[in-house]
């Protein structure tokens, strides 16, 4: 569970073997070995990294379930992160449900179980920041700083208070493995330093009395504080954070709603961060929507699209199509609003239902629904008719066969777009195969975690479902910001993030009728994508990294001039960003200093 030792750094660990060489393993050559006093502590053969790789790549494959795959790359992240990256890189589609959604979710679940028997100093896998040592920030931030390889100054952190991992609920502490999953996503997908990324929870209890009743569980006994103590804490540690690394990129991750609106409300525009579920989720959403919009066959203002779910997500991602509706097809705001339709737990979300709307929803309630309340999805699905049926609700099979059959009888000349995109995969509203028997393939889809591709039975295509995850946003995201150190994360910078997404499809995969880029090409996607959002930050003049903002002057995006943000960049721009892009060393000589 913790992450990669500190590989780009140039100082030593306590045995005195130079910090980068700890990844080469039995890759070190034999006078190297010699040099550093390591004659037969090792294995005779000295291997190249191809062979270290399918040795590692074998272990692997022989694991029996998702959990020990997890467990296994775990280990080796900790034991020696180049090769740990290079498998990630070189079996993407293989290893992103296992370091990530689905089996990060189980592997949260079972945190204090799987724990390894691992102690810092020799591993230092994030901050665990308990509400009982807040006051403590400082000396926190010393402690890893004083742990860590010299010059691991932090750039990027994921903080989560384990509040609402995925869709399995208040998880407290165990929930640390989603910033550890979200920053190796962040490494592969978006090239950061390893070295230079920092997991933290904030273990402020959990209402989950299971975790409390377990004797192994690993945070702290107590139930969550109340609202007030729960804002001055999360001041506290995001204050010392600040001081400490004036430049720190925070992403926000999987906070119960009320306190992810509350989060970004209060430090939005105070230092650099951005709320993940909210915008992230916003941003990739609106991407497939805009590929999924071109193939349905009606124009964009006959949408009627249905949430279910009212959270962060389910409403983050709403505004974000709300902006989009009212910039790229100029529909007016109160007309692209009345598009939307929730439900929630309580049935559709109307105005008059007779309830206390949680602020964050109230923007969406109906208000022309006259006596009409629905109570079930069914019925909403009936009274609206909805062309999207969006799922952001944590209720596995939501959407069942009959109501995916209603949406293909309800839309005969259009396609539907369905959407579940509750994750893990145990919460997700349906399946693509369901999707696509109870629509006559019709269907265009996405779902928060990957399923497999389907094969139509009377034709034999192959048809590949979208994932749409904040995986192919946060890491270009966060590289953007890095690069060009942008004051504050604005939702045009997220809307150009989404149209420079939809922009990445080959047009093989859009003559497919996909509606995100294949995984394996992500690290591609993220170079076009950060690109693309640098050239935004320096449009609206937030940029602080004056080579950026000098490069964008020198070679302007193509959509320039356009009036709204286009998700274009310059090939020079693309360049200079993948050149910066962290990569696992691909030979040891690469790791050899000079002089040993
Ligand atoms: N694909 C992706 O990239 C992402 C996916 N997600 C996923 O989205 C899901 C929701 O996240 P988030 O919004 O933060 O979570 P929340 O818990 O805040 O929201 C869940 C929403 O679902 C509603 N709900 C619960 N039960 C039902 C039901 N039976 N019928 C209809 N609605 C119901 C809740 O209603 P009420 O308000 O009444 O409680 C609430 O509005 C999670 O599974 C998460 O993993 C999140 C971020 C990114
Ligand atoms: C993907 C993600 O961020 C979530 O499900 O919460
Ligand atoms: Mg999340």
């Amino acid at each position: 569970m913790t992450p990669a030792p500190k590989s780009n750094s140039n100082s030593s660990d306590n045995s005195g073997v130079p910090a980068p060489l700890l990844s080469a393993g039995t890759a070190l050559p034999r006078d190297v070995r010699a040099a550093l006093r390591l004659k037969g502590l090792a294995p005779a053969a000295v291997e190249d990294f191809a062979a270290q790789e399918a040795r590692a790549y074998e272990q692997l494959q022989s694991k029996g379930s998702d959990l020990e795959k997890y467990i296994f790359l775990s280990w080796l992240r900790n034991t020696n992160s180049g090769l740990f990256y290079r498998i990630v890189l070189g079996h993407l589609k293989e290893v992103a449900p296992i370091i990530y959604t689905p089996t990060v979710g189980q592997a949260c679940q079972e945190f204090s179980h799987i724990y390894p028997f691992l102690a810092p100093p020799s591993a230092v896998d994030g901050l665990y920041i308990p509400l009982t040592e807040v006051d403590s920030i400082d000396e926190i931030i010393q402690n890893y700083l004083a742990a860590v390889p010299a010059g691991c100054t932090p750039e990027t952190a994921v903080i989560t208070d384990g509040s609402r991992i995925l869709g399995l609920g208040d998880l407290g502490m165990n929930g640390m493995g989603i910033p550890v999953g979200k920053l190796q996503l962040y490494v592969a997908a978006g090239g950061l330093d390893p070295a230079r990324c920092l997991p933290i929870v904030l273990d402020f209890g959990t209402d989950t009395q299971k975790y409390l009743d377990d004797p192994l569980y690993l945070g702290l006994r107590q139930k969550r504080p109340a609202d007030d103590e729960f804002y001055a804490a999360a001041e506290k540690v995001l204050g010392g954070l600040t001081r400490a690394f004036p430049d720190l990129f925070i992403q926000f991750e999987d906070f119960s709603t009320d306190h992810a609106f509350g989060l970004l409300e209060r430090w939005g525009d105070r230092i650099l961060c951005f709320n993940d579920d909210i915008q992230g989720t916003g941003s990739v959403i609106l991407a497939g929507f805009i590929s999924a919009i071109k193939q349905a066959g009606i124009p964009a203002r006959d949408q009627r699209i249905l949430f279910v779910g009212a959270g962060s997500a389910g409403v983050g991602v709403a505004k974000q199509l709300v902006d989009y509706l009212v910039i790229e097809h100029g529909i007016p705001e109160d007309e692209a609003r009345a598009m939307f339709w929730f439900v929630d737990s309580r049935g559709m979300i109307t105005a008059n239902r007779g309830d206390r709307l949680a602020e964050h929803k109230v923007y969406f309630a109906r208000h022309d629904n006259g006596d009409t309340q629905c109570a079930t999805l069914e019925d909403t699905v009936e009274y609206v008719r909805p062309t999207a049926l969006i799922g952001m609700s944590t209720i596995y099979k939501a959407f069942s066969e009959p109501i995916l059959a209603r949406m293909d009888e309800m839309n005969p000349t259009a396609r539907p777009i369905i959407f579940p995109l509750s994750n893990p995969e145990t919460k997700a509203e349906c399946t693509f195969e369901e999707a696509m028997r109870c629509t006559g393939n019709r269907v265009l889809f996405a779902s928060g975690t990957a399923f497999p591709e389907y094969t139509v039975p009377e034709t034999g295509e192959v048809r590949v479902p979208g994932q749409g995850n904040n995986m192919y946003v946060f890491p270009p995201i966060g590289l953007g910001a890095r690069l060009a150190r942008p004051t504050r994360i604005t939702d045009t910078l997220i809307f150009a993030v989404s149209k420079a997404l939809s922009n990445t499809l080959t047009a093989d995969e859009t003559a497919r009728g996909e509606l995100y880029p294949r995984i394996e090409r992500i690290r591609e996607t993220s170079a076009q994508v950060a690109a693309a959002f640098i050239h935004q930050a320096v449009r609206e003049g937030l940029a602080r990294d004056r080579f950026w903002i000098d490069l964008v002057a020198a070679h302007p995006a193509p959509g320039a001039a356009s009036p709204t943000p286009d998700g274009s960049y310059s090939q020079p721009v693309l360049d200079a960003v993948a050149a910066r892009m962290w990569a696992p060393p691909e030979s040891v000589r690469q790791l050899l200093p000079t002089k040993l």
